[in-house]
C-alpha cells in the first residue's frame, strides 16, 4: 500500500487548476489500496475546494502555508514538496507537468535523490510494483516508458492524459484537513519576484488543456482573424508556431513544440503549418488532427487524420459558417 501525494494547483482565488482531478484519478489508480493525500502551498481558503476533492478519492489535504514568504517561487514549493514527502511517507508525487512544476520537481529530485519523469502521457504501475511513465521524445519521434528506481517516484502529468473519474457517488470521501507552516530557508528566497502583470483576461480556454486548438503558422501571414473566429465557434484555444511568434504575430506563449508548449488536445487544427518536426513534437499526441495546407506535399499531411488541401483564408470562413450554420440549425 502507498500514499500517493498529488499537488493541488490552484489559482489566486483558491479555485482548483482544470486538470488537477485527473491527477487524483491517476493517484488512485496508482495507491494500491494506500490513501491518496493532496499539497496544497499557499494560505488561499480550501474549504471550498474539498468537496471535489472528497468525490476524487482525496483523503487528506495538507495545506503548508509559507507565511510572508511567494509560495510561487519554485524553490519555495521544491521546499514545500520535500517537506510534505517527509510528513506524508509519500512513495509517488503526482503534479501538473507546468514550467514551474517541473523547475520545482527538478530540486526536490536533487534534494532527495527521487527519479523523475516530466511530461508524461501515462502512468501506472508494472508486474513488479514499479511506477512506470510514458512519454515522447525526440520532437515525438519516439514514445518511451521510463519505470523510476527509488524510494519516491515524481511524475509531472500532461493535462489531458487522464479521464479523470469520481469515486463512487454512493462513498464520497470528506478529506481531513492537515495545516501547518513551513519554514522557509533563506537559500530558497535568494531571488524573488517584484513585479506580476496579469496577462489580459482571454474567454479561450487554457492552451496547455484546451480539448480543442487551432493553430496557425507562417501560413496565416500574421492575419489569425480566420483562426480566432473558427476557435470562438467551437471554443478552442489558439496555438501558433514558432515563425508566427518569432514574426510578432502572437505571443511566445502561445507557441506550441519542442521549445514551446506541448498539447495533446482531443482536437488540433492546423492552418498554414506545415508540420515541421520540432511543431510535431509538442502536438504529435493530439487526438484527432486536421490539417489546412495549401501544398499537397506539406509533411504535417503525414500525420493529419483529416487533410484539406487549400488556402486557409477560403477554408476556415467556410468551416466556421457551416459549424455556426449547423449550431443554429
Ligand atoms: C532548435 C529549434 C527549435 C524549434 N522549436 C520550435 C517549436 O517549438 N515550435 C515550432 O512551431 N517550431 C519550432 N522550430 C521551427 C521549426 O523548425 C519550423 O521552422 C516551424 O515550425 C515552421 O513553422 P510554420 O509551419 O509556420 O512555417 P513553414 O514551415 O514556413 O510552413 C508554412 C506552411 O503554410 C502553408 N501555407 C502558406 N500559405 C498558405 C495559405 N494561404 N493557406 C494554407 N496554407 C498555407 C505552406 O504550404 C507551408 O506548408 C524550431 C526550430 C529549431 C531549429
Amino acid at each position: 500500500m502507498a500514499t500517493v501525494l498529488v499537488l493541488l494547483d490552484h489559482a489566486e482565488t483558491g479555485a482548483l487548476r482544470g486538470n488537477v482531478l485527473e491527477l487524483a484519478t491517476a493517484a488512485r489508480d496508482l495507491a494500491d489500496g494506500g490513501e491518496v493525500h493532496g499539497l496544497w502551498v499557499g494560505d488561499e481558503p480550501v474549504d471550498p475546494a474539498l468537496p471535489v476533492l472528497g468525490r476524487h478519492g482525496v483523503a487528506v489535504v495538507h495545506q503548508v502555508s509559507t507565511g510572508a514568504v511567494d509560495a510561487r517561487l519554485t524553490p519555495v514549493l521544491a521546499e514545500a514538496l520535500a517537506d510534505a514527502v517527509r510528513e506524508t511517507g509519500a512513495t509517488v508525487l503526482l503534479a501538473l507537468s507546468t514550467f514551474e512544476n517541473k523547475e520545482a520537481a527538478a530540486r526536490l529530485a536533487v534534494a532527495t535523490g527521487a527519479g523523475v519523469v516530466t511530461d508524461a502521457a501515462a502512468v501506472e504501475r508494472d508486474a513488479e510494483g514499479r511506477v512506470v511513465a510514458s512519454k515522447t521524445v525526440l520532437a515525438g519521434t519516439w514514445t518511451t516508458r521510463c519505470a523510476v528506481r527509488t524510494d519516491l517516484a515524481v511524475v509531472l502529468l500532461k493535462a489531458g492524459a487522464v479521464v479523470s473519474r469520481h469515486v463512487d457517488e454512493e462513498a464520497p470521501l470528506a478529506p481531513e484537513l492537515r495545516t501547518r507552516a513551513l519554514a522557509v530557508s533563506e537559500r530558497a528566497t535568494r531571488a524573488v519576484v517584484v513585479r506580476r502583470t496579469p496577462a489580459e483576461p482571454s474567454d479561450r480556454p487554457d492552451l496547455s488543456s484546451a480539448d480543442v486548438v487551432v493553430v496557425g503558422g507562417r501560413g496565416t501571414e500574421g492575419d489569425f482573424a480566420p483562426l480566432e473566429a473558427l476557435a470562438d465557434e467551437v471554443g478552442a484555444a489558439i496555438g501558433s508556431t514558432r515563425v508566427a511568434t518569432d514574426e510578432g504575430w502572437i505571443g511566445h506563449e502561445t507557441q506550441i513544440g519542442q521549445t514551446g508548449v506541448t498539447v495533446s488536445p482531443r482536437l488540433y487544427i492546423g492552418a498554414g503549418v506545415s508540420g515541421a518536426v520540432h511543431h510535431r513534437g509538442g502536438m504529435q499526441a493530439s487526438g484527432t488532427i486536421v490539417a489546412v495546407n495549401a501544398d499537397p506535399e506539406a509533411p504535417i499531411f503525414e500525420i493529419a487524420d483529416f487533410g484539406i488541401v487549400g488556402d486557409l483564408f477560403t477554408v476556415l470562413p467556410q468551416v466556421t459558417e457551416e459549424l455556426r450554420r449547423l449550431r443554429q440549425g
